[in-house]
Formats: structure tokens, sequence, C-alpha cells
């Protein structure tokens, strides 16, 4: 367990690190040095009220929004002033909003678009796509897995808009999973599901991301405690405590913040 000063050993060896992240919206500070260091294969949620700064931190660590301070390394690279577009060529993925399933395509094309669109700097994409049939082959190939690992093989060639809610929350996986980056970043996966989708959605994300670096933010406190490594806890912008769920669960600090008397 540690405090907010830092993270337990912060080796060189931390896939990706946060060091002193500081967002500020005029006077307010909505995350305010924070010091990340996460390993390859690790799976760390970020915990905490309303209000804590976990979004603001996810937007920073996507690229959405540019930090006041501090510096962002993936892989040892300084990303800090990579656009979104750029982190995801450094792959890192976010899981992206609703919005940007297309309705009006099928579940495989909405797969297809998201593997071509990793595979291809988007000058290049229609020009290399038809002159390289191996990268149609590989396209193709990494199409299917990824609907046959979100289960979502039977509704393949429906369209985006028939699908169920949680089935559309499979695709919205599914698109991050297709770009097949090493680093995924999940906000609030199971936001507005009921219990057997929430299941599902777990289920998934324990099956599929089991090889991936995972950034999870999310309010569903049984989600985080089963699929972390690590859990961060915010609060006010800053680092409560980081630790494994056992850890997080018995820290004073973390059920005065957060928790409430949750117990493992
Ligand atoms: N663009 C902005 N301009 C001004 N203040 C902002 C902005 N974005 C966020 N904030 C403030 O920063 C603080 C942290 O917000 P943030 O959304 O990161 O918290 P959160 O932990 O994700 O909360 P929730 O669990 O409610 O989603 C809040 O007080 C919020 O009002």
């Amino acid at each position: 367990m540690t405090d907010g000063a830092g993270e337990r050993n912060p080796t060189d060896e931390a896939l990706l690190r946060t060091r002193g992240l500081t967002k500020r919206f005029g006077e307010f500070t909505a995350v305010d040095g924070v010091d990340l260091a996460i390993d390859r294969n690790e799976f760390r949620s970020i915990i905490g009220p309303n209000g804590a700064g976990k979004t603001t931190l996810f937007n920073l660590i996507s690229g959405a929004m540019r930090p006041t301070e501090g510096s962002i390394h993936l892989a040892g690279t300084d990303i800090t002033d990579f656009t979104p577009a750029e982190r995801v060529g450094a792959n890192l993925a976010r899981s992206f909003q609703l919005t940007t399933v297309f309705n009006g395509l099928s579940v495989r094309e909405n797969v297809r678009l998201a593997a071509q669109s990793a595979r291809f700097d988007e000058m290049s994409a229609v020009k290399r796509l038809f002159s390289d049939p191996e990268n149609l082959e590989g396209i193709n190939r990494r199409t299917d897995t990824v609907v046959d690992q979100l289960g979502l093989s039977d509704v393949a060639e429906i369209q985006a808009s028939d699908l169920s809610y949680g089935e559309r929350r499979r695709l919205e996986v599914g698109l991050v999973l297709a770009t097949d980056p090493e680093v995924v970043l999940l906000d609030e996966p199971t936001a507005g599901m009921g219990s057997d989708e929430t299941a599902a959605t777990m289920d998934l994300i324990e099956d599929v991301l089991a090889e991936k670096t995972v950034v999870l933010v999310e309010h569903n406190v049984d989600l985080v405690m089963r699929v972390s490594d690590r859990i961060t806890t915010l609060n006010g912008g800053q680092v409560v405590a980081t630790g494994t769920p056992e850890e997080v669960a018995s820290d004073d600090r973390v059920q005065e913040a957060y928790l409430g008397g949750y117990t493992v």
C-alpha cells in the first residue's frame, strides 16, 4: 500500500507512468500531482467519489485533455504532447463513447473499420488496402477473431442500430480490441447496464483483456474488486492510496473517502 506521495516501487519497467500530473481549470485543481506507475499486463482501476478527478485523469492519459503540469510516459516514450491519434499509434487505446459506433453499419463492418484504422495511417489507408492483399487478409482475420471474442458472431451481420444496449457496449469494447492496443483505457464500461448485462460485460473484460494492460475508471465496486490487480483511489484530485483490492478495502482512508464499509 502506498500513500498519496507516489506509487510503490516506481521501477523503470512501468509501462505507463505519470509524474506530477496536474490539471487546473482556472483556480480549481481537478487533478493534483498524480504519480502512477502501471506495469505491463497490470489491471489498474481508478475509483473515488463524484468529482474526485477520475474522468479528468482519464482524459489526460487518453490525450483528450492536455495537463497543466506533469508528464506521461508510455514504454519510456514521453507522450505528454501526443495527440489522441498519436497515442493510438503508440499502442494506447481508449474505449469510445457510444456515438462512435456507426449505426448504419453492421457489427462486423464496425469492427472491421476499427481494425483497418489501426493498421494504416489515414493518408495511405485506401491505397495500401487495395495494393496489399496480405493486409486485407490480416484485417479480415482480426475482425473475425474480435467478433468471435465478443460473443457477437450471431449478430455480426445485424446493423448496430438494432443491437440491445448491452450488445452495443460489447461492440464498443470490441472496437478498442480491434485496434489491438497494448494499453486499453476503459471509462465506465458497465454504466447504465442491468445486472445480467453487467455480469456479461465483467466476464468479457476478464476474458478478452487478460493479456492487456488496462486502466479502468468505474463506479461499480464489485467489478473493480473482482478484476483489478491494483486500485488507485482519488479524492480531491489527489491519490489517497494505491494497492491490491484487499489492501484498498481495508484502508481507513479509502473507506472514508469512498467505500463506506465495503468489505472483500
Ligand atoms: N472542463 C471543466 N471545467 C471546469 N471544471 C471542470 C471541468 N471538468 C471537470 N471539472 C471539475 O473537476 C472536478 C473533477 O471532475 P471529474 O469529472 O474528473 O471527476 P470524476 O471523479 O470523474 O467525477 P464523477 O464520478 O462524478 O464522474 C469536478 O469538480 C468538476 O466539476
